[in-house]
């Protein structure tokens, strides 16, 4: 997962230098030869910009790491350079975990140089046999791809396996000296941009043993003013010693190097190995349940796994979650194999419990709900480690996640069952992360939609200019003539005109295909922002009320039927939530003298003409459709929420009686049906003013 192990400084960062404070140059104590260049100095002439088998260079012994260091190191930057410290520190910590040393000496002096000691073999210091007149130590230092853990005989889990670490860092180095103690004698040999500076000397007798290197690297390379940050290095130190708890590590720096609270001397050593290294990292930090800590030993051939894992519901720091990796004590900032197995063996360990424990919705938790509010520690020590590229930042160890989830499943299993009320509390706790992952999911889903439904919203839709459904309607209206008086009748704010032109198709028998294809309906349905269906969601609709808005008379009660069936097809949930209606426009218009008044229907007028115009030479005008009223009085008697009148459609307590007024509505006679309608809309009058 990233880098954001680093975030908590544990032992490394990945973050760009800052300026560095100048650096004393250290005087190489014999005059460093140049390196040699350019092999290929043509002998016979040639045109310049040609490009021949002269062309072709063979870089010898070290240059290579001098020209492209990037390739070795990553790079030439602070991360660069803090590198050449961690492949000598490897190199010490391999020694320990072999356990041929126990204590390891770091040492940043006030000029820069860096030593790092160790009390383990010493390196080889005998004639090589392959380089007649060299020792083992001189041929390790200047000869890319030599060492000694290549068989597998001298160390088992090592973090080197390239032969080419040290190598390295004595070629980006303008001093190198190399200390060994073995064999009952102290032997010493120079070296300045990985070019001996002498052969290898036999000092005096010592009963000690080990290796010491001291360093300093080449402004040459890493340009002038860069130098180790007393900070990084002890960081980078002190993880060492939590990884591998046989070994002590002995920190010293010289004060005025120190520009922060890192201290000047400290004896590194930590018994409880993750598990503290864990805890000191995130402190005070509220967690889900105490840390799942373990180590776990390999029983056939060489190989460990420790981890420790907990989980904050506030995160850690600057991040959610944080899983720092490691192999054979190499920090694998970028992860790998042995981080997909713990993730692995995390997710599955879970929903079994969630299995065991009838939990169904542990099915639905991944990887990322496991890992991504947890805060891990994970080193594994196997043999044969594949890491990419020499700077190991990955690693890539087919067996990593076998042997990690492996040996993690069992302990992961007791500790859930043996302790089933943390186990409760951290399960909910990742299927609260799942729940919440979907759910943001279906809500980017929803956006989507409706980002694509703006585009796509039907041209002939009048929309309103309120963006939310809040105390807004959609008028559906028939024809195009309607339309136009609705909408200089509307108040554009609220109310949306969406005109139908033409039949629409007879929803109670048509397929589900036909319906899409109507041209209408889909006009309708985009209008209205959901999808019919299974997946209709009432909280798409993008208008509080839907009014069905026909003329009063039978072709309109046809189409109004047609509608309401629609609805109660494809979206009756419409229609349960009781946002459905249709506009109550007038047939009549009553007026004598001043006096005037609107009646829906017969019996409206009727009553009016006993009451209101009792006596009254009344003049009467008959609406023959909505078309034909003035916009004024359209808004007046149907439109304007003031003063209108809305019949809310209903549905019948039971199927049955469902089913029957479909029937009914659909039937063959057509006056019949709109006498239903009109009986149906009067009787909701009464308890309905909208
Ligand atoms: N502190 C040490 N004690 C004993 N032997 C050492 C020590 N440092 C280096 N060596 C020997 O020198 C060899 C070369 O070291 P080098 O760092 O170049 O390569 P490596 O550790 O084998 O692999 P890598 O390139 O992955 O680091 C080692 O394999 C080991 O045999
Ligand atoms: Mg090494
Ligand atoms: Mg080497």
């Amino acid at each position: 997962m990233g880098n954001p192990a680093d975030l908590f400084a544990f032992d490394d960062e990945p973050t760009p230098p800052k300026p560095a404070a100048p650096e004393p140059a250290l005087k190489p104590q014999a005059a460093a030869p140049a390196a040699p260049r350019s092999p290929a100095a043509p002998s016979t002439p040639v045109i310049p910009g040609s490009y021949s088998a002269s062309s072709i260079e063979v870089l010898e012994g070290l240059e290579p790491v001098r020209k492209r260091p990037g390739m070795y190191i990553g790079g030439t930057d602070e991360r660069a350079l803090h590198h050449l410290f961690a492949e000598v520190l490897d190199n010490a910590m391999d020694e320990a975990v072999a356990k041929h040393a126990k204590s390891i000496w770091v040492d940043l002096d006030a000029d820069g140089v860096l030593s790092v000691r160790d009390d383990g073999r010493g390196i080889p210091v005998d004639p090589h046999p392959k380089h007649p007149g060299k020792s083992a130590l001189e041929v390790v230092m200047t000869v890319l791809h030599s060492g000694g853990k290549f068989s597998g005989k001298a160390y088992e889990t090592s973090g080197g396996l390239h032969g080419v670490g040290v190598s390295v860092v004595n070629a980006l180095s303008d001093r190198l000296d190399v200390t060994v103690w073995r064999d009952g004698f102290e032997w010493k040999q120079s070296f300045s941009r990985g070019l001996p500076q002498g052969p290898i000397e036999q000092l005096g007798a010592s009963k000690k043993r080990g290796t010491l290197i001291r360093f300093h690297p080449d402004a040459e390379i890493f340009g002038i003013g860069a130098a180790f940050k007393p900070a990084r290095l002890f960081r980078m130190t002190r993880s060492k010693a939590y990884l591998f708890r046989g070994v002590q590590i002995h920190w010293t720096c010289a004060e005025d190097r120190i520009t922060d609270a890192t201290p000047a001397q400290a004896t590194l050593h930590f018994p409880g190995g993750l598990a503290d290294a864990l805890s000191e990292r995130i402190g005070e930090i509220e967690t889900v349940t105490p840390a799942f800590t373990g180590r776990v030993e390999r029983q056939s051939e060489a190989g460990a796994v420790e981890w420790a894992v907990t989980w904050s519901p506030i995160g850690f720091g600057d991040a959610d979650g944080f899983v720092s990796s490691y192999c054979n004590t190499v920090s694998t900032p970028d992860g790998g194999t042995h981080e997909a197995g713990f993730r692995a063996a995390l997710v599955k360990g879970l929903k079994s419990y969630g299995d065991l424990t009838n939990e169904k919705r542990a099915g639905q938790i991944t990887a990322e709900d496991v890992i991504a509010n947890a805060g891990a520690m994970i080193s594994v020590f196997i043999r044969n480690p594949e890491f990419q590229g020499q700077t190991k930042d990955r690693l890539s160890s087919p067996d990593g996640q076998k042997i990690v989830e492996a040996l993690i499943r069992d302990p992961l299993d007791h500790w859930l069952t043996e302790n089933p009320k943390q186990a409760n509390v951290l399960l909910g706790f990742v299927i609260e992360r799942a729940e919440d992952r979907l759910r943001r999911r279906k809500d980017k889903e929803v956006q989507r939609a409706a980002a694509t439904r703006k585009l796509r919203l039907p041209g002939k839709l009048s929309d309103c200019s309120r963006q939310s459904a809040n105390g807004t309607e959609l008028f559906i209206v028939e024809g195009d003539s309607a339309g136009g008086s609705a909408k200089q009748a509307r108040d554009r704010t609220t109310q949306a005109i969406l005109p139908l032109r033409g039949k629409i198709l007879n929803v109670a028998s048509a397929t589900a295909d036909k319906l899409r294809a109507n041209i209408e309906l889909s006009d309708l349905i985009l209008a209205l922002g959901v999808t019919p269906g299974p997946r209709f969601d009432i909280e798409q609709l993008r208008y509080e009320r839907i009014v069905i808005m026909t003329d009063a008379d039978v072709d309109g009660a046809h189409i109004a039927a047609l509608l309401i069936t629609f609805f109660y097809r494809s979206m009756p949930e419409v229609i349960r939530q009781g946002r459905l209606f249709m506009a109550l426009p007038p047939l009549y218009r009553l007026s004598a003298g001043p006096l005037s008044d609107y009646a829906r229907d017969e019996a409206h007028r009727e009553e009016l003409m006993r009451t209101t115009f009792k006596g009254k030479k009344v003049e009467l005008g008959r609406f023959k459709g909505l078309g034909e009223m003035m916009a004024s009085q359209l808004k007046e008697t149907t439109m304007d929420p003031k003063k209108r009148t809305l019949a809310r459609v209903t549905l019948p307590e039971s199927e049955d009686e469902i089913e029957d007024l479909v029937e009914r509505l659909m039937g063959k006679k057509a006056d019949a049906r709109f006498r239903f309608i009109q009986d149906n809309a009067q009787f909701a009058v009464a308890d309905l003013d909208v």
